[in-house]
């Protein structure tokens, strides 16, 4: 199985390294369009076939799409990242026209792969993706709910004091400061509700930690995330080319669901060969809801700002 990775930055390499040294596809191209810098990334990955044992076949290019031709999955981290005081929705003028030309180059060359869409802001980007390409909802799918998920689950465990593998939880909403939703309510250490160990206001902290979770790295390593998120990729591409039907927060084409259309935010999905293979419907209470039509309404209101690129 082939992937591309449109920019060989943070992101794009992390994630390209984690694919191949998982071994999760047999080839993994990355591009950019700084001269010979996914030339460069793609070789020092490769000359750790030998000491982390991997096979993939993993090479760079400036800008050459024909060399991406046949992909079964496209990951687009092209453009830029924020720096601290920044949030992800000022990235809108740059990243726009960025990630709509490459969407355009990459099918040319894999009319059939599945797009994953990751530069920010997030949602925002992923509608534009779908809307500029006319591809089918199922093939274009936003990452950010696996990362925010990956948080939550961190912050939960260090307020449990408890291995963040034995935590379960989830985000949904949109991928910015004040739309996620971390669902406390529906989080778990093992099966039994966190709420059982944390107070209100410890469950509130960890909400609240969680929607900042990218802002406090931002802050703190000057750019933003990049192991993370790279590794959160991974891991639904992993659920895509291997067919694994994981159920894992995206940010995909809503048709009524959670009541809501028109509009791409983070909701759970069933993630398998075909890109989207389901939405699951998690019934919210009131105020998980209220808070999804409020994160909705701030998404939208970006999505208005695409009206000069699409
Ligand atoms: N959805 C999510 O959860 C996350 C999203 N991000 C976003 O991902 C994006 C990338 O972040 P980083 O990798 O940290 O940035 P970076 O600056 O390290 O890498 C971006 C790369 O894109 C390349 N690029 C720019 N225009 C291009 C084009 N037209 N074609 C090909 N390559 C191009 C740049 O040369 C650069 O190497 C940012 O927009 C960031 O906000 C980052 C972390 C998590
Ligand atoms: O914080 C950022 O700008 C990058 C990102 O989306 C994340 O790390 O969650």
């Amino acid at each position: 199985m082939k992937v591309t990775i449109v920019g060989a930055g943070n992101v794009g390499a992390t994630c390209a390294d984690v694919i191949s040294y998982r071994g999760i596809a047999s080839e993994v191209v990355l591009v950019d369009i700084k001269e010979g810098f996914a030339e460069g990334k793609a070789m020092d990955i490769m000359q750790c076939a030998t000491t982390t044992v991997f096979n993939t076949q993993l090479s760079g290019t400036t800008g050459d799409y024909t060399k991406t031709a046949g992909s079964d999955v496209v990951v687009i981290t092209s453009g830029i990242p924020r720096k601290p005081g920044m949030t992800r929705e000022e990235l809108i003028g740059i990243n726009a026209g960025i990630v709509k030309s490459v969407a355009d180059n990459v099918l040319t060359h894999s009319p059939n792969a599945i797009i994953v869409v990751v530069s920010n802001p997030m949602d925002t980007m992923t509608y534009l993706t779908l809307k500029a390409t006319g591809l089918p909802k199922n093939r274009v799918i936003g990452m950010g709910g696996a990362l925010d998920s990956s948080r939550f689950k961190y912050y939960l465990s260090k307020a449990l004091d408890k291995p963040a593998n034995d935590v379960q939880g989830m985000v949904i909403g949109g991928h910015g400061d004040t739309t996620m939703i971390p669902l406390t309510r529906l989080a778990s250490y093992n099966g039994v509700p966190v709420s059982n160990f944390l107070s209100q206001a410890e469950l509130d902290k960890v909400a609240a930690d969680t929607m900042v979770g990218g802002a406090t790295l931002t802050g703190l390593l000057g750019t933003s995330a990049w192991y993370a998120p790279g590794a959160s990729v991974a891991y639904l591409v992993d659920s895509i080319l291997n067919d694994q039907k994981r159920m894992i927060p995206c940010s995909v084409f809503l048709e009524g669901e959670y009541g809501q259309e028109d509009i791409c935010m983070g909701v759970p999905c069933i993630i398998g060969k075909n890109g989207v293979e389901k939405i699951v419907d998690v019934q919210l209470n009131d105020a998980e809801k209220a808070l999804f039509a409020k994160s909705a309404d701030a998404v939208r209101n970006m999505n208005a700002d695409l009206k000069s690129v699409l």
